[in-house]
């Protein structure tokens, strides 16, 4: 499975102290993420990041383009609600992407509890039956 990280600065040290709880399991997948969050999780974890550039440089974009791509299975994005970003559009593009191509986004800590459940129980096998289907419309 291919899983993307993101995280706005305020919710960086929530994603790294959840990258460290899921260590063992997110290990065994194919790990991208925006520069920064990728940087912070890289040195306080052994995870392999690719690390797209930092968000507000199009990062989100390039995570998008492979959702555009059906080479994204899962997202999870701790998006700060409460400061303005200077890249929106790019935020609200990613979303949309997502929802476009049915792709799981969690977008807060609690949401990405229960995916990484479904994902250490196999629940996101219908993903590579996507992929192999090319359903990609
Ligand atoms: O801004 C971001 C997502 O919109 C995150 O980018 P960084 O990981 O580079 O801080």
């Amino acid at each position: 499975m291919n899983i993307a990280f993101i995280a706005h600065d305020k919710k960086k040290d929530d994603l790294v102290k959840f990258a460290i709880a899921y260590e063992e399991v997110l290990k065994d997948h194919r790990l991208y993420s925006t520069g920064t969050t990728g940087k912070r999780i890289m040195a306080e974890t052994k995870l392999d990041i690719h690390r797209f550039k930092s968000g507000p440089l199009g990062g989100d974009q390039q995570i998008g383009s492979m959702i555009a791509e059906n080479d994204m299975d899962l997202v999870i994005f701790f998006k700060d609600p409460l400061t303005a970003q200077p890249h929106e559009p790019d935020i609200t593009a990613l979303i949309r992407l997502c929802d476009v191509y049915t792709i799981p986004l969690a977008t807060n800590m609690a949401t990405a509890e229960i995916l990484l459940s479904g994902l250490q129980r196999g629940e996101f096998t219908w993903r590579e039956i996507e992929k192999e289907q090319g359903n990609d419309t």
